[in-house]
């Protein structure tokens, strides 16, 4: 038998629309993300368990870990008789890459038990093709970094589909989800299809900034540069009362904030674990809409998806 664990995931990191993300582990020791189990059987069989089971699809076709289990055989070329099951520890449309923890626990498990038949570069293929499906175009933001851990860049050219970036460890992320769904594939649809040059000029600027400073370690000019032109200014009517909360946090200390993904759940960095706890705190009074919500302050997960 094989169990996998894969890590939560942000993606965007405000900054990085799409092509920058990093895996995500909080440091009281909970582990957020998905786990997939894979063992014998004589025909396939799905069983699904863990918090978010109900907030799974009723078809269960439609299940990505299902359609993991399809692309994985038919890549192989022939039918391969399994038992999985998938412990649903991740809320669905959070913007902490659910989709993706089933995902990359789905496909590592599957490559685990038959004994690695594909290279990373082909299971991030097939991760991102997944997730594809899901959200309406491939982004690799959530996939690579839960694979392969820490933050990566997606660069996707000469075969290289992502490599992991520097970032500061004494960072703390502190996330919020607020309890309610935002769908990816609606928040990609509300974008516009076109920006303006000026939106263009500064969003190389933020995205080069963030890279250059995070290389060279430069933790203030890193979170000065943390702006999102791109998704923010059309989401956050997505979230509840973004612009209040960004400022709260400010007050509270936070380096910088913003959506995780394509939100509901918001991002915090402090360089200050008590700070962390104040904002975290905050977040717990006035950001979470409903018993489903919760709060945790985490620091980047190295590891990535992984057999436990
Ligand atoms: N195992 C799974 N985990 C999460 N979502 C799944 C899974 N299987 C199918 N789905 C579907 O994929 C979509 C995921 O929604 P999305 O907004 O992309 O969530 P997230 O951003 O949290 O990954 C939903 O429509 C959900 O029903
Ligand atoms: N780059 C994507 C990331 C979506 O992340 P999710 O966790 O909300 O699925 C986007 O912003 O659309």
């Amino acid at each position: 038998m094989i169990k996998v664990y894969a890590p939560a995931s942000m993606a965007n990191i405000s900054v990085g629309f799409d092509i920058l993300g990093a895996a995500i582990n909080p440091i009281d020791g909970n582990m957020l993300g998905d786990c997939i189990t894979v063992e014998t059987a004589t025909q396939f069989q799905l069983k699904n368990k863990g918090r978010f089971v109900k907030k799974l699809p009723k078809d269960p076709k439609l299940n990505i870990v299902y359609q993991c289990w399809q692309l994985f055989c038919q890549s192989i070329g022939k039918e391969l008789p399994v038992a999985m099951t998938l412990e649903k520890n991740m809320p669905i449309g959070s913007g902490l890459g659910s989709s993706a923890c089933s995902v990359v626990g789905a496909l590592v498990a599957l490559n685990e038990y038959f004994e690695k038949p594909f290279n990373e570069q082909q299971m991030l293929t097939m991760m991102g093709e997944l997730e594809g499906r899901i959200s309406g175009s491939v982004h690799y933001d959530n996939v690579a970094p839960c694979y392969l851990g820490g933050m990566q860049l997606i660069l996707d050219e000469m075969g290289i589909i992502s490599q992991s970036i520097p970032h500061f460890d004494n960072w703390y992320w502190v996330m919020a989800y607020p309890g309610i769904k935002v769908s990816t594939a609606e928040a990609r649809a509300i974008l516009p299809a076109q920006y303006q040059k000026q939106d263009c000029i500064a969003h190389g600027r933020y995205v080069g900034g963030f890279v250059h400073a995070c290389y060279s370690q430069q933790p203030k000019l890193a979170a000065a540069m943390l702006k999102d032109n791109i998704a923010e200014p059309y989401r956050k009517k997505l979230l509840p009362h973004f612009d209040e909360t960004q400022k709260a946090v400010k007050k509270l200390g936070a380096l910088a904030s913003g959506i995780s993904g394509s939100g509901p759940t918001i991002y915090v960095v402090s360089d200050d674990l008590a700070s962390a706890q104040q904002i975290e705190l905050w977040l717990q009074t006035h950001y979470l809409q409903n018993e489903d919500g919760f709060t945790h302050i985490c620091k980047i997960d190295q590891q990535g998806a992984r057999t436990i």
